[in-house]
């Protein structure tokens, strides 16, 4: 219900945005990727002339009760920590911020009180999955006009390695990662405790919202709200790593449509991101080896983004610079 009426992306748009690449000073096609970017932004803004005045990192931090099962290399108390960080400017998203005049919204998720242990019993009831759904929404709110949803949750790379396996497929070897740098032994904890899960919940994984309950976390309950806000408004959204893809691969199984205004902002080398992007029809626009989350990979490529649109809105023409047309 929904993504009943979902807005369709503006062709009128995308239209206008191709005729004016054409007069721009430039072979045509010779700014390759930055040209379909500009005209993904102008379709899922819905105009033609579109603007990043108002881009937003919004950062969902939760804990996790599987952390329990020794599954990451950090304790659990890191998740509130580094909140801290964020607030006094000293983790790298606020640096990548800073650089590139992107906003930044960090949210707490009641970090005192961590989901329930996935291997023993469902992460959360029905009421606190809706709930935190819902929440996600305020991300869009204050004329936000590009949104990068970010995380941060010791334990998460676990989650989101399950909500993968039962969306399409074990065993959870297929999917994990070394998270924050498990060695071997926290590496089969993490599978054991993923294919533990698989067994306890698999009768009831066939609904991509019985999933997040189950297997998620509130950080992905809520990015999940953040997209879908997103998607709802007209605002384009950059996805960023491992974790924050576990939300849009949830979307996706429910609707494909649903992340239709998603880009992938960068590719992550944990577990199996790659092929999760391939499964959602994502190429990434950045390939660099980062697997942080806190949305930096998305954070960099808005960089990439706010690029591509400077080309297009700034560039001369051939008509304004005296430059001679293809085939004058
Ligand atoms: O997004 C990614 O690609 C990514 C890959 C590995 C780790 N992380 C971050 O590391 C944390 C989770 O790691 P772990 O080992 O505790 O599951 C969490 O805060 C994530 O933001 C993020
Ligand atoms: C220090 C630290 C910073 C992070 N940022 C996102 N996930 C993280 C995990 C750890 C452990």
């Amino acid at each position: 219900m929904l993504f009943a009426n979902l807005p369709a992306p503006s062709e009128e748009a995308v239209a206008a945005v191709r005729a004016r690449d054409a007069q721009l000073t430039k072979p045509p096609g010779a700014l390759g990727r930055l040209e379909e970017i500009v005209e993904w932004l102008a379709a899922w803004q819905g105009v033609a002339e579109p603007a990043i005045a108002r881009p937003l990192v919004a950062v969902y931090a939760g804990n996790h009760g599987v952390v329990a099962q020794g599954v990451s290399a950090f304790p659990a108390s890191v998740t509130v920590q580094m909140v801290q960080n964020f607030m006094s400017g000293g983790a790298a998203i606020n640096q990548i911020c800073k650089a590139h005049d992107i906003g930044l919204k960090v949210y707490e998720l009641a970090l005192e009180r961590p989901t329930q242990d996935f291997t023993l019993a469902p992460a959360m009831d029905e009421r606190e999955a809706a709930a935190t759904f819902a929440y996600g929404f305020e991300a869009i709110e204050g004329g936000v006009d590009l949104l990068a949803p970010g995380e941060m949750g010791i334990g998460n790379t676990t989650s989101a390695a399950a909500i993968y396996a039962a969306l399409y497929g074990g065993p959870a070897s297929r999917w994990t990662g070394r998270g924050t740098g498990v060695d071997e032994e926290g590496l089969a904890r993490k599978n054991a405790a993923i294919d533990a899960a698989l067994a306890l919940h698999g009768p009831h994984l066939s609904d991509p919202l019985e999933i997040l309950r189950r297997l998620g976390g509130r950080e992905i309950a809520a990015m999940m709200g953040a997209i879908t806000a997103a998607r709802l408004n007209n605002v384009p959204v950059v996805l960023d790593g491992y974790v924050v893809c576990a939300a849009a691969a949830l979307l996706h199984a429910m609707t494909p449509d649903a992340v239709a205004h998603c880009v992938a902002g960068h590719v992550s080398p944990e577990g199996g991101h790659r092929e999760v992007l391939a499964r959602m029809g994502k190429k990434p626009l950045l390939d660099l080896g980062m697997r942080l989350g806190e949305g930096s990979g998305a954070g960099l490529a808005i960089a990439i983004v706010k690029t591509a649109l400077a080309c297009h809105r700034d560039m001369a023409t051939f008509e304004s610079a005296g430059v001679s047309g293809k085939d004058a």
